[in-house]
């Protein structure tokens, strides 16, 4: 069987997966037409499987895929015990964004997680729910929060544009990603302080349970070669 390598179909991180490896002599491509998810990879005995950069990491937990491009981030939150799933082969150094909380700018007393466990509580004794956040992480801000001991909460599921469920008040904070900081700012919210929930980056996996011949073992360490990993 030839090795499956899973890449970000389109979007912010194919382009730059393709420069990757085309910057360490493998030249990866789109083939078919524009609209047409069909890719070859030149320089190997490799198949190309374009994917959307979420589904990459249930494929390679299922073992449908060997190899997987995708961030980080999204490998932690849609895979339960992540590491034991797949094994991380290279930092890509792009597609870096960061996981945080944010708050209302409004909320002036609130700049550290202690602060908002502070909110939390009286929010609940004042309005008789508890705090909502916004976000579609909900296993890495759950894990955050249960080991900063915050517990007055409630998680609002968000698929996008979470920044925007304050200002529509089905939310009072949010747990999104950010790069620029922009989007933050252009909807009056601050970063609570301290490291964020967690630092993404395009990064490529390796799948534990994916059906390993010695082929595709041998084909493996000739593209650690190659890539120089
Ligand atoms: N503003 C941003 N700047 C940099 N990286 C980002 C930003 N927003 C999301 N990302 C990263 O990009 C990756 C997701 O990429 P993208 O948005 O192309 O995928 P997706 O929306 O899940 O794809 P698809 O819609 O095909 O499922 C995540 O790993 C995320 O951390
Ligand atoms: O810090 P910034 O550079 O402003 O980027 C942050 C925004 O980028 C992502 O959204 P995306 O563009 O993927 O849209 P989405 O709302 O559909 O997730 C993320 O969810 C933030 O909303």
């Amino acid at each position: 069987m030839t090795l499956k390598l899973g890449v970000p179909s389109k979007g912010r991180l194919m382009e730059k997966t393709f420069q990757w490896f085309g910057k360490r002599g493998l030249t990866l491509s789109r083939t078919g037409s524009e609209r047409e998810y069909a890719g070859a990879v030149e320089g190997a005995d490799i198949e190309l499987v374009l994917l959307s950069a979420g589904e990459i990491p249930r494929e390679l937990s299922a073992g449908r895929i060997h190899l997987g491009v995708t961030g980080s981030d999204l490998v932690r939150e849609k895979l339960s015990l992540w590491d034991q799933r797949v094994e991380e082969l290279a930092l890509m150094g792009f597609g870096h964004a960061d996981l945080i909380l944010a708050v209302p700018v409004a909320w002036a007393d609130v700049d550290t997680l202690d602060d908002l466990d502070a909110v939390a509580a009286a929010f609940r004794a004042q309005h008789g729910h508890r705090l909502r956040i916004a976000t579609k992480y909900h296993r890495l801000v759950r894990d955050y929060l249960r080991d900063a001991g915050v517990a007055d909460y409630q998680l609002v599921d968000s698929q996008g544009a979470t920044e925007g469920t304050v200002k529509n008040e089905t939310a009072e904070a949010i747990a999104d990603i950010t790069s620029t900081g922009e989007t933050l700012r252009a909807n009056h919210l601050k970063v609570l302080g301290g490291e964020p929930i967690h630092q993404s980056q395009a990064t490529l996996f390796r799948a534990r349970s994916a059906d390993w011949t010695t082929e595709d073992r041998a084909e493996l360490k000739r593209l650690e070669g190659i890539l120089g990993l």
